[in-house]
């Protein structure tokens, strides 16, 4: 597939796409989530371009929803089903879902709709949901421990392009490993001419580094679940409480495998839970301030013992030593050398034991404190900083190890956790819809789609819609409020009725339904068969008359839409609000005619009914929302359309019932004129 060819995707995008595994195949399936993981390409985005690889696969012409009120019905009904989404991918994703005039379209949403009718929200997915997002690729990792090391200059930039975490040094020979050495704590030698080499300090040899990049660096792998973790946790987490076994077989996903791994990461990439890893840090941590309070226990010892102790020297003897200028350090050696040893004694033991140290390195923890008396009893720095370096390589090198073997582990994972985070989204998009069916007790509409479907209809031209107990999702009232309605159109229809009788929530109702359909999607009424269209043109109320400029565009728009072809569903509401009720009756009369003669359907709601179809050349169908009385001085209207029925006016009805109330002539007189017009 030329990925340029799709709609809305430049040089540019293109170029962006090819980076993916399988641009293709990704297209293919709208899939939002893998689209969005090209670089630059934001998850919006994502969803524009699945919708135009969509299109392009159902040569869809596109223009559906022709008017900007077909347009503001679909925005608002794609905002009730994003409303029900946890994720912001989810809300995205449904901008996949648009009204085609394709049937290969439809029947290809449906199917996915009837999958996700079979959900069943539930509160621990709903809240699992909350913090699943895309899986993020991992920023640069930098590894400060390991370097590695070549003589060659071509190896060199090799390493450099395949290891980029690592820093790589170019050396002579094995002294120069050596040297290195001492200031990584691993040196990864990748010539093959350094093969058994013997050097002092961690230096492995591995001409295959660069073909193994994830086992000489563990943290590149584990990096993308360090970061994605929480993200991770909250799929299983949704997995888990969808009980759905086939979502997890699909991603091929073993979800405790996952959770283990997950468990022995730490959010930085560094191993979690391992007792002689912690060990080891904490001891290089407290290291300086252990060593600091061991000098203190010496210290306090030894002066408790100068405290205590009566010292007798010789005259002598004391002679002899002011004479040499010795200090007391000798007095120490030759007086207390017992209680000295004690003390340094006590600090070492209490350097071991508070840094929980090995037997190799209480070895080297011994020598921190010399057995020559000084005092006060002072730490060795040199043998403190041995102690430190031992320490640090360890904890370094068990860090690697563990890394490894779990990089290793969590590896076999990536795909399987990929697939399960795209899975679990997708249950998102599923459950809005199915969300979505429950709210407004939806049903999956009947399309005619040939001709034999068509005669099973009683149109003369297209077969139109009829729907039966539909109730407007755009109305504010609650659904159990909403008196549902029925209204079949085949061809064009008039709609009369009284005021504020639901003639707009009727033509918004069949925008809805027709809408829905459409997308694929469960509509808001108890049964709907329906044609397929080419496109919806919905003409909201005009406010006021307009001017003779705008009168002439609008007539323009008119004369465009007059011309239009059978698959148009044309829905007007109150033309005649243009201008003059005269003209305006010789107009809409003139566009309902060239509408049946193309076989559109069509439904203008109008108060000037009677006034139409005087004027028209044509037999005009009349449909009336009626009244069907006052109660306490308010209106009762059948919501549904009487087929073939011109609905008596408000006025009418309140000159019924006064001349019903009154003996006068005056309202029956009245009551006749409203009759003759009828
Ligand atoms: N099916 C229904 N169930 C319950 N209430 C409804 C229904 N249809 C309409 N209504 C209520 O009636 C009000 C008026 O509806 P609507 O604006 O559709 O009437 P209208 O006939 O177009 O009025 P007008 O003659 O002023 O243009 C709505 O705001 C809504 O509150």
């Amino acid at each position: 597939m030329d990925l340029e060819s799709i709609p809305g995707v430049g040089e540019k995008t293109a170029r962006a796409l090819s980076d993916l595994e399988d641009p293709e195949g990704v297209l293919e399936r709208g899939d939002v989530a893998a689209l969005a993981d090209a670089p630059g390409i934001s998850v919006g985005r994502a969803a524009r371009i699945a919708r135009g690889a969509i299109r392009a696969r159902h040569d869809d012409p596109g223009r559906f929803l022709a008017t900007s009120r077909a347009r503001e019905i679909y925005r608002t009904l794609l905002g009730l089903l994003q409303e029900r989404t946890v994720t912001n991918y989810a809300a995205y994703r449904l901008e996949t879902l648009y009204p085609s005039p394709r049937r290969s379209r439809i029947e290809e949403s449906q199917a996915f709709v009837r999958t996700a009718l079979e959900r069943e929200p539930n509160e621990a997915v709903l809240d699992a949901l909350e913090g699943v997002e895309p899986l993020e690729q991992p920023g640069d990792v930098a590894v400060r421990d390991r370097c590695l090391a070549t003589t060659d200059a071509e190896r060199y930039a090799e390493a450099r392009e395949a290891i980029p975490e690592l820093s790589v040094e170019v050396v002579e020979d094995a002294q120069g490993l050596a040297e290195l050495a001492r200031g990584y704590a691993t040196v990864i030698a990748i010539d093959e001419s350094f093969a058994g080499v013997e050097v002092a300090g961690d230096v492995r040899v591995r001409p295959d580094a660069l073909e193994e990049p994830a086992d000489i660096v563990p943290e590149r792998p584990l990096a993308f679940f360090a970061r994605n973790r929480k993200r991770l946790r909250a799929a299983i987490r949704a997995a888990r409480a969808l009980e759905d076994e086939s979502l997890c077989a699909e991603a091929d996903v073993d979800l405790s495998a996952l959770e283990n791994g997950l468990e022995r990461l730490d959010d930085d990439g560094s191993v979690a839970g391992d007792d002689e890893l912690d060990r080891l840090s904490v001891a290089v941590d407290d290291l300086d301030a252990v060593v600091g309070m061991s000098e203190s226990v010496a210290n306090d010892r030894l002066r408790d013992a100068i405290e205590r102790q009566d010292v007798t020297i010789e005259g002598a003897d004391l002679l002899s030593l002011v004479e040499r200028g010795a200090g007391v350090d000798s007095l120490l050696s030759r007086e207390l050398a017992d209680e000295y040893a004690d003390a340094v004694a006590a600090a070492r033991e209490h350097l071991i034991d508070a840094l929980d140290l090995d037997t190799g390195e209480a070895e080297l923890a011994r020598r921190v404190f010399g057995d020559e008396p000084t005092y006060p009893v002072e730490r060795d720095e040199n043998a403190s900083s041995r102690l430190r370096e031992e320490l640090i390589a360890a904890r370094d090198r068990r860090a690697t190890r563990l890394k490894r073997e779990l990089a290793a582990d969590l590896a076999a994972q990536r795909e399987g956790a990929t697939a399960l985070v795209r899975a679990v989204l997708e249950v998102d998009v599923e459950l809005a819809i199915a969300r979505f069916a429950r709210d407004f007790d939806c049903t999956l509409p009947t399309f005619a789609w040939d001709e034999a479907d068509t005669a099973a209809g009683d149109a003369a031209g297209g077969f139109g819609f009829a729907i039966e107990g539909g109730r407007s999702p755009l109305l504010e009232e609650p659904l159990d409020e909403i008196d549902p309605v029925d209204y079949r159109v085949s061809g064009t229809t008039l709609l009369s009725g009284v005021n504020s009788g639901g003639k707009t929530s009727t033509l918004d109702l069949v925008a809805s339904v027709v809408i829905l359909a459409h997308m694929g999607l469960p509509v808001p009424a108890d049964e709907v068969h329906l044609q397929r269209f080419d496109d919806i043109h919905y003409h909201a109320k005009t406010q006021g008359t307009l001017d003779a400029g705008a009168f002439e565009s609008t007539v323009r728009e008119f004369a465009d839409l007059a011309t239009g072809s059978d698959g148009s569903l044309v829905l007007v509401d109150e033309l005649e609000s243009i201008t003059e009720p005269g003209a305006s009756a010789k107009i809409i009369a003139g566009i309902l005619e060239a509408l049946t003669e193309n076989g559109a359907t069509a439904v203008f709601v109008s108060h000037l009914a009677g006034e139409i179809r005087d004027v028209s050349t044509t037999e005009i169908a009349v449909d009336g929302i009626e009244a069907v009385g006052l109660v306490d001085g308010e209106l009762k209207v059948n919501r549904s359309p009487v087929p073939d029925h011109l609905a008596r006016s408000t006025p009418e009805l309140i000159v019924e019932k006064l001349a019903g109330e009154s003996d006068g002539d005056f309202y029956d007189r009245l009551l006749e004129k409203f009759e003759d017009e009828g």
